[in-house]
């Protein structure tokens, strides 16, 4: 189905939103002030004047240090990334030129043209900067304080999907003005709090970004990274999960899933969370913040999944909230995060609605193992009814992309990717005849003796990526003239064929790294996810006897599973080592420019090794890569039933030889 219209939403509040330093006799400071009162950056805008504003080229973005403050600050059309930073060296009162302007996927190194009115941008020191004893770029604290003229609640974002948030956020603001405060929730790892009307009834969740668990102001003891740092989940960067909540909603078309209103705000309020001392514990000593938050409706309910039976849950329910979460790769449905409402009414006794929340975990930037509550929940096992079939069958990933780039222009590339990747992956496997139970089995890792496996869309990615490579090596041995293709079989032709009857001889052609083929140069042709270790490690040799061994294998086993194809790459040397390598890079890339304060943080994070990356390929080999994902799904499917089909009948034979 076709996403929303986009229509701009009309915004109420003035900009800008001005900042200077409570000692205000340092030179610094006056400089300061003047930038912000007088600079062609910083006039005061309302209504109609704002929409000059935009005419005229000015936009207004909000700077968010990677301690998690907030600066609102107008861009004009002469402005580049190095102006605005000279900008903010008056405000932090600290050097910027070692630190990077990002937003999303873009470091902003001078034209400042993508970047769009009401979206946030980060400053973070350089990560050679990190560890040096140069201040932490934030303007909160004694310092420095803000001043805040917009509205406290601000939406970020333009989509008409937004609109009902207007009303909520109305209704807070006036409660707020007559002293109804909002409520810290003390449940979960990171910073949430009730936001509450007039009559004192709870209408909103927000969730600080800059309070998520390891964020620096969690307010839980869960601190230790910067914003932009990997996170809970590697994947998902510490201030990103706000984003991928409206996300979530975002895609919920025709409120399928029974997502909550959910936007992305900016928003004030001396309730936040800031872990310099400044916001204590005295509620009068407290001081004003500006957050980027995620605002979502609060949807009265009586319990959630893990206090109840699930038997009550509605399949149709249970069908709805599996497609969302497959289609956006939540690495965090845990029944918590399921909300259930009785229904009450006549012939409704017993009945129950479920609503998902927390969705900051989905869209992670390379795959990984999600976590899906309902796949051993019966409901799961019952095939996709028609209705849930027709909303499949009319997703369209591409046009997903567009909204979402559209909507959150600082979403990353990668998580877009993992978007369009699940979403063909669930379309297919729908078609396929697969129940919801079956697709979220093969997405999700297996845990073997200790060790995590690739899930069987991981496997299938892997040997895409190796098909690719195949093929590249091959045709430039054909380009060369050189070395003939070690077996005698038309590849063009196997290509063709990917059928379930995946053959062993095939399967050769497909992974010829396990089978010692070499290209010209002398290097195996292997895919890009061990490119780098085969710099450094390429002259290593295959082991024949293994090589025989994998062919046995293949033979007795066309379609090797998950399982067994994670053992053979468990046993390619290469493999070990590009897991290794990737560990280290981890490691070396991420903890390296830490300071030793953060460490606990890190040590506290469970690695989950990452089997398959999508940002990394441009985008011909993206769009190569998904034509072959394509054709390779069907032999996975297939393999798939068959291996159920070989469970039940095992099942009806131990049940009969019981009896
Ligand atoms: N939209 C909502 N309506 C009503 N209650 C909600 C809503 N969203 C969250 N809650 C409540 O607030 C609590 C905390 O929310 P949430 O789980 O999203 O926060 P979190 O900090 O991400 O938690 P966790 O660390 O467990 O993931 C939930 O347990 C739930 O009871």
């Amino acid at each position: 189905m076709p996403p929303p219209p986009l229509t701009p939403a009309g915004k109420t509040t003035g900009f800008p939103l001005p900042f200077m330093s409570p000692n205000l006799d340092s030179p610094v400071q006056t400089q300061l002030a003047v930038a912000v009162f007088n600079g062609p950056l910083f006039g005061e805008f309302h209504g109609n004047k704002r929409m000059e504003g935009k005419l005229s080229g000015r936009r207004r973005v909000f700077v968010q240090t990677e301690t998690g403050s907030v600066l609102g600050m107008e861009l004009d059309r002469g402005d580049n990334a190095h102006t605005v930073k000279r900008r903010l060296q008056l405000a932090l009162n600290v050097p910027t030129e070692e630190s990077s302007l990002t937003f999303g996927d873009m470091v902003l190194k001078n034209d400042l043209s993508a970047v769009r009115n009401d979206f946030p941008l980060l400053l973070t020191k350089n990560l050679l900067q990190r560890s040096s004893s140069t201040p932490c770029l934030s303007p909160t604290g004694k310092d420095l304080q803000q001043r805040d003229w917009s509205s406290p609640i601000e939406i970020l974002g333009q989509s008409s999907r937004l609109f009902g948030t207007k009303q909520l956020v109305k209704d807070i603001v006036k409660a707020i003005k007559i002293g109804v405060d909002p409520i810290p929730i003390h449940s979960g790892l990171g910073g949430a709090y009730f936001f509450r009307n007039s009559r004192g009834e709870s209408v909103a969740i927000v969730k600080p970004t800059d309070e998520e668990p390891f964020a620096p102001n969690n307010p839980k003891g869960f601190v230790g990274k910067a914003l932009g740092q990997p996170g809970l989940k590697r994947s998902v960067r510490v201030g990103e999960t706000g984003f991928r909540e409206v996300v979530a909603y975002l895609l919920d078309y025709d409120h399928f899933s029974n997502v909550p209103l959910t936007a992305l705000v900016k928003i004030t309020h001396s309730i936040f969370n800031i872990n310099d001392g400044v916001n204590g514990n005295k509620p009068h000593d407290r001081k004003q913040v500006s957050k980027i938050a995620s605002f979502q409706q609060f949807i009265p309910h009586d319990f959630d999944a893990s206090d109840h039976g699930t038997s009550s849950f509605p399949v149709a329910a249970v069908h709805r909230i599996g497609i969302l979460d497959i289609r956006i790769f939540n690495t965090d449905r845990h029944a918590g995060n399921l909300l259930v409402r009785k229904l009450d009414g006549v012939g409704r006794f017993g009945q129950v609605e479920l609503i998902p929340i927390d969705h900051g975990l989905c869209l992670p930037e390379s795959l990984e193992d999600p976590y899906l509550e309902w796949i051993h929940w019966p409901q799961a096992s019952i095939p996709f009814l028609e209705d849930e079939l027709e909303y499949i069958k009319n997703l369209d990933p591409v046009q997903d992309c567009e909204m979402l780039r559209m909507e959150l222009p600082m979403i990353r590339e990668a998580c877009l990717r993992v978007l369009v990747l699940c979403t063909v992956f669930l379309k297919e496997a729908a078609a396929f005849g697969l129940c919801l139970a079956e697709i979220g089995e093969m997405m999700s890792r297996e845990f073997r003796i200790h060790e995590e496996e690739p899930s069987e869309l991981e496997v299938v990615c892997i040997n895409v990526r190796r098909l690719i490579a195949e093929r590249e090596a091959s045709s430039t041995e054909v380009e060369a003239g050189g070395e003939e293709f070690p077996f005698d079989i038309d590849c063009e032709e196997a290509e063709l064929d990917f059928t379930p009857k995946f053959a062993a001889k095939d399967f050769m052609i497909k992974m010829p790294f396990l089978f010692g083929f070499r290209g010209k140069n002398g290097r195996n042709p292997f895919s890009k996810l061990v490119e780098s270790t085969w710099e450094e490690e390429s002259e290593g040799e295959e082991e024949p006897a293994r090589m025989e061994e994998y062919a046995a294998l293949l033979v007795q086993d066309p379609v090797p599973t998950a399982a067994k194809l994670s053992s053979l790459l468990r046993n390619t040397s290469l493999v070990e080592k590009n897991l290794q390598y990737m560990g280290a890079k981890l490691e070396h890339g991420y903890l390296a420019g830490m300071s030793s304060g953060n460490r606990s943080a890190n040590e506290q994070l469970p690695t989950s090794a990452s089997f398959v990356k999508l940002g990394e390929m441009n985008e011909e080999e993206w769009a190569l890569f998904l034509e072959k994902f394509q054709e390779l799904l069907y032999p996975a499917f297939a393999n798939r039933k068959s291996v159920i089909a070989r469970q039940r009948l095992r099942l009806r034979h131990g049940t009969s030889c019981q009896f």
